[in-house]
């Protein structure tokens, strides 16, 4: 590697073909997706993949969260990331510029920082690509939470459908996370174009309950949740959490709520089940209180909008529809890989991928490391 890191120079205007990946809180797999973008607007998006982790490389991941850089035994994750990226990404020989996520270990952005698995300039070399890396730290370096990012590709994609009045993107992910928007602003780091933050758990949590109750990795479609009922004690409890009175911008890392797991121990399978769903849905619920004016519609994206009980929660609960990002033509499996395209380029360019309104952020930054390969392919 030549000493090539560091943040972006300034390249060409006109649009590039970008590769973002992602290895979510879930750790299912990595996501990959093309976008073809100047860094503003959004003009085609392409093709897309996913690589599961086999069974041992989850356990290894597993085993490492929490850890931070420097601590000992992270070299079979680090392993694991990095191939299982380089696996993948070979396929996509027309990416000119990767945006590598890596994977989050650990977050605690008023504290130790923030920590993503995996090297950039490792995955530069394998690829001979330069790759875009390490997004977070230099918004939690300025103050900010580091999280979340997607929402400045949130703010192309309200445009891209054509959203005249303000309207809210919501990952329901590990960690759900919801973005307002308001697509009237000039841009995204505009002062009022944007607040974002994390709701609260969403998946991780039931993956957790139905894997020490059932051996199982989630709750396909809902189906355990769907037959138990929603114990409101329980429910109450998780809802006195501060966090949920903290006013946004405001991030969580994956097992911040470990309580939820003791607030439903003495439950039923289906009970806990139902109860938690509840609780991540009430998470949002709560979050939506915060949004500046309602939004006109909800775009649901990640894996949790494929949960019909919690979909239908969602809707019992809020006024306005609540729809899968399918409605308006988006991919809710790919959003966030495709995000992470779409920031690779605005760092190339030299512009900001976080604002005040969505990190809380002193000033918008642009985060986010430059490796490039010494042999291009
Ligand atoms: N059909 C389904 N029914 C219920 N839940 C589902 C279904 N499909 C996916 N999920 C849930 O969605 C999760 C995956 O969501 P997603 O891929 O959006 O998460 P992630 O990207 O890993 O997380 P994050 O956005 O927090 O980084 C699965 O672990 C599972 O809990
Ligand atoms: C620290 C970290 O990796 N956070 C993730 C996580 O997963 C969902 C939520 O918590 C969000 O804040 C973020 O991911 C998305 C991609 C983001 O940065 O927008």
């Amino acid at each position: 590697m030549k000493g090539n890191h560091g943040h972006g120079s300034k390249s060409g205007a006109g649009p590039v073909w970008a590769l973002g990946c992602m290895s979510g809180t879930s750790l299912d797999g990595v996501d990959a997706a093309l976008i073809l973008t100047d860094g503003a607007e959004i003009v085609e998006f392409g093709r897309s993949g996913y690589r599961p982790y086999t069974e041992a490389e989850r356990a290894v991941l597993r085993g490492v969260l929490g850890r931070w850089p420097g601590d000992p035994g992270l070299e079979a994750a680090q392993e694991v990331i990095q191939r299982a990226h380089a696996e993948l990404l070979r396929d996509f020989p027309e990416a000119e510029l990767v945006g590598f996520h890596g994977q989050t270990l650990a977050h605690d952005p008023k504290g130790r920082g923030t920590h993503q698995l995996g090297d950039g300039g490792m995955l530069a070399e394998a690829l001979g690509r330069p790759v875009v890396w390490d997004f977070r730290s230099a918004d939690v370096a300025l103050g900010g939470e580091g999280a979340p990012l997607a929402p400045f590709f949130h703010f192309a994609c309200a445009r891209r459908i054509g959203a005249s009045d303000p309207v809210a993107f919501l990952n329901l992910g590990g960690v759900g996370n919801l973005t307002w928007i308001d697509p009237s602003q000039p841009a995204p780091e505009a002062e009022g174009a944007l607040l974002a933050f994390d709701t609260g758990p969403a998946n991780a949590p039931i993956n957790d309950l139905m894997m020490a109750r059932r051996g199982l990795d989630c709750d396909r479609d809902g189906a355990l949740a769907a037959t138990g009922r929603v114990v409101e004690g329980a429910l109450e409890l998780f809802l006195e959490e501060t966090y949920f009175r903290r006013m946004p911008p405001k991030s969580l890392d994956r097992d911040d709520f470990d309580l939820m797991l003791d607030l439903v121990r003495e439950l039923s399978d289906a009970d806990a089940a139902a109860t938690m769903t509840a609780m991540a849905a009430a998470a949002v619920m709560q979050g939506m209180e915060h949004c500046p004016v309602p939004p006109a519609r909800l775009l649901v994206t990640g894996g949790g909008r494929l949960n019909p009980v919690m979909m239908a929660m969602l809707r019992a609960g809020l006024d306005c529809p609540v729809e899968p990002v399918e409605a308006v033509g988006l991919d809710g499996d790919m959003l966030e890989a495709q995000a992470f395209g779409y920031l690779a380029v605005r760092v190339a360019r030299g512009w900001p991928t976080s604002a005040p309104g969505t990190t809380g952020v002193a000033v918008a930054v642009g985060g986010g490391q430059i490796a490039r390969p010494d042999q291009p392919a």
